[in-house]
């Protein structure tokens, strides 16, 4: 049988509707996402990016409509087959990054240990592997979070998120609170990680900066769908009032002009 979810996409989003009491935050929103795409959510504040990545990863559903992962609806198939998928997708969300009371090594092996799959030893080594991947030391592994600067939080998060050697990774705000240096690292690492690992990057940005950096696809979240799926070149030719805030105001013409002169 050929269904919708028998596509390459990796995320595929279909007459999706999502409601808070009378609040109607998505109205039939479609969006397919292929392997490999570095996909940056743009919208308006209160647009519901961030609802859309919680229904990706299943943390909400939507009142209406389906999600698919890997070709798959979200919810489909037995326990075991849906933990099977999350073990297929990371995730860094702005609150909640690191478990405060658990030291960095500590934070990035929970998820391994939560697999039963590996020995103390080969966890110990996997940590050291991951905190390499996001360019840490080993002995990083001992620090507590609080001890650690705000791009060090991102990187160790990240980490953990890589934990499970994910097809897929969900970025909610990843360079806020970064300075322009660190942010610029950030997006080196992620792009460096998508070329060695082949993944298929979502992330929700307000950093014009980030965006014209590392996307490959820009997705406008407006009027509660997703208004343009496209490159950034051929989003900002779209004639829209959240696109023309975005994208021509002052910060986004620096963003534009710095890609057009490393064309
Ligand atoms: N659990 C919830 N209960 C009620 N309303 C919610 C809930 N979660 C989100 N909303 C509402 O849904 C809308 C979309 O919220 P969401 O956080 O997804 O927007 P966003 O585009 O990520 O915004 P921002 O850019 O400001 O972070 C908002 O109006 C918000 O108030």
């Amino acid at each position: 049988m050929c269904t919708a979810s028998d596509t390459s996409a990796v995320i595929s989003l279909s007459g999706v509707v999502t409601r808070f009491g009378k609040n109607l935050v998505h109205d039939g929103l479609n969006l397919d996402i292929a392997k490999g795409e570095i996909v940056s959510l743009v919208g308006g504040s209160g647009s519901g990016k961030t609802t859309l990545l919680r229904h990706i990863i299943g943390l909400t559903r939507p009142a209406q409509g389906e999600v698919s992962l890997f070709g798959e609806p979200l919810h489909s198939g037995s326990m075991h087959e849906q933990i099977a998928r999350r073990r297929r997708f990371g995730v860094l969300f702005q609150q909640g990054a690191l478990f405060s009371a658990f030291s960095v090594g500590e934070n990035i092996a929970f998820p391994l240990r939560e697999e039963r799959i590996a020995t103390d030893e080969e966890i110990r080594q996997l940590v050291t592997l991951k905190l390499a991947m996001v360019e840490m030391e080993p002995q990083h592994a001992l620090l507590m979070p609080a001890e650690l600067s705000g791009g060090m939080v991102k990187r160790a998060a990240l980490a953990r998120a890589l934990a499970l050697e994910p097809e897929l990774l969900l970025l909610d705000e990843p360079t806020a609170g970064l300075d322009p240096d660190r942010s610029a690292s950030f997006v080196r690492l992620i792009l460096s990680l998508r070329d060695e690992l082949g993944l298929t990057v979502v992330l929700v940005t307000h950093d014009l900066d980030t965006l014209a950096a590392m996307s490959s696809k820009v997705a406008v979240l407006a009027d509660r769908r997703i208004l343009s799926y496209a490159s950034l070149e051929d989003t900002i030719k779209v004639d829209h009032p959240f696109i023309e805030r975005f994208f021509r105001g002052a910060q986004g013409r620096r963003a534009l002009a710095q890609l057009q002169g490393e064309n």
